[in-house]
């Protein structure tokens, strides 16, 4: 059995870890923490773990993590560059699902993230976990940058038309959409039924710091430079992310190849379903799975492609992803613990 720690338990993403490892065959949950609810059996704060959870949250300074073979970091920005570098001198595995370990431009990490990485020299062996496009490196990895949610959706939809050299990288846009929990378990002002409930609007418009996170990765797709206008909305709805990706070919093709093109780049994915052709992916269709669904739109067929992309932000998006990499880093079946249904309605 894996031994697995949880730093920062009581979140939206290290609640989503522990409903999927509670019932993964191959996980012992053994620490989890919270600052604030030191000594809280876990399932008096999430009754849904009630039968299924035994431990109690404890303070991560008396929390066992060294006696993890990994632990995941479900915290804010910065805190798991304070700790990875202990851990993984005990031998312990490190999935941050935060930005401490994705970026490789320290001094892009340190403007858009408004800190200084206090372990710089850990981002050479970091591996950013996006499974469908960096497998291998995942298998052997000890320290993983868990994608943002975003950046995942926008990455696994322009990566065959990128890869395929089709379109131009230089004016690529996402126009992309939130559920509420995106944004965390946190008392803001903005984020009160009142305030987010029946209302719809764009933030981070001027720029959002999974810009450099999603323009790093692109670029190691394009052999041109990518230029990419994000923006990124907060819709009425718990989980869910939606993102209506805009690119233009700058080649010849027809829509069927465009297709054969996206169903061939992910035929072997367990967890990217390519819908046909002028389909319309729906957030429900996906909501507490690990699946993301792409489908292809070319209006008028003209020269301008439309990708549609949907997700859960707290599966794919985050806590699916980082149990997609622990699975691959410790030779397990990539789906293990993975096969949740979409809940519908
Ligand atoms: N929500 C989402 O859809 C996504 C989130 N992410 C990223 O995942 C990370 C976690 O997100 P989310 O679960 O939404 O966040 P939440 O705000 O819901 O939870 C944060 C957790 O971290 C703990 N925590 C906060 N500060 C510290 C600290 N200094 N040391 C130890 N623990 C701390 C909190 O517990 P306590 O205060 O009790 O210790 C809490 O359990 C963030 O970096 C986020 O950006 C990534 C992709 C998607
Ligand atoms: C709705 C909402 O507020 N979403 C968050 C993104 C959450 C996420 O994936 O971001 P990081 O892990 O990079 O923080 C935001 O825009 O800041």
């Amino acid at each position: 059995m894996i031994k697995v720690g949880i730093v920062g338990g009581t979140g939206y993403t290290g609640v989503e870890l522990l409903r999927i490892l509670a019932a993964h065959p191959e996980v012992q949950l053994t620490a989890i923490t919270s600052r604030k609810e030191d000594g809280l059996p876990v399932a008096e704060m999430y009754p849904s773990l009630r039968g299924r959870v035994a431990l109690k949250f404890s303070s991560p300074d008396k929390a066992n993590l060294t006696e993890c073979d990994v632990v995941f970091f479900a915290t804010p920005h910065g805190v798991a560059m304070a700790q990875a570098p202990a851990l993984l001198a005990a031998g312990v595995k490190v999935i941050d699902l935060a930005a401490d370990f994705r970026l490789q431009d320290v001094a892009q990490f340190e403007q858009w993230y408004g800190m200084q990485h206090s372990c710089a020299d850990l981002l050479k062996e970091a591996v950013y976990g996006l499974p469908e496009l960096n497998r291998e490196a995942i298998k052997s990895a000890r320290l993983i940058g868990n994608p943002g949610c975003y950046p995942t959706t926008m990455q696994l939809g322009f990566y065959p038309l990128l890869k395929a050299g089709i379109i131009d990288a230089d004016n690529l846009i996402a126009d992309c959409k939130s559920g509420v929990s995106g944004a965390g378990r946190k008392a803001e002002i903005s984020l009160l039924f009142s305030e987010a409930s029946d209302n719809f609007k764009a933030y981070s418009v001027a720029g959002h710091r999974h810009i450099p996170e999603t323009v790093e990765q692109l670029q190691k797709m394009s052999s041109t430079p990518v230029g990419l206008i994000f923006t990124p909305h907060l819709v009425p709805m718990i989980r869910g992310m939606h993102s209506t990706l805009y690119a233009k070919l700058n080649t010849t093709i027809d829509n069927a190849a465009l297709q054969e093109l996206f169903e061939k780049t992910y035929q072997n994915e367990a967890f990217v379903d390519v819908m046909p052709f002028g389909s319309h992916p729906e957030t429900r269709s996906t909501r507490g799975s690990n699946t993301l669904r792409i489908a292809l739109h070319r209006p008028g067929n003209g020269a301008t492609l439309v990708i549609l992309v949907a997700q859960d932000n707290l599966m794919k998006g985050a806590s699916g992803q980082a149990v997609q990499c622990m699975n691959l880093m410790f030779g397990l079946q990539e789906t293990c613990g993975l096969t949740q249904l979409p809940i519908l309605p």
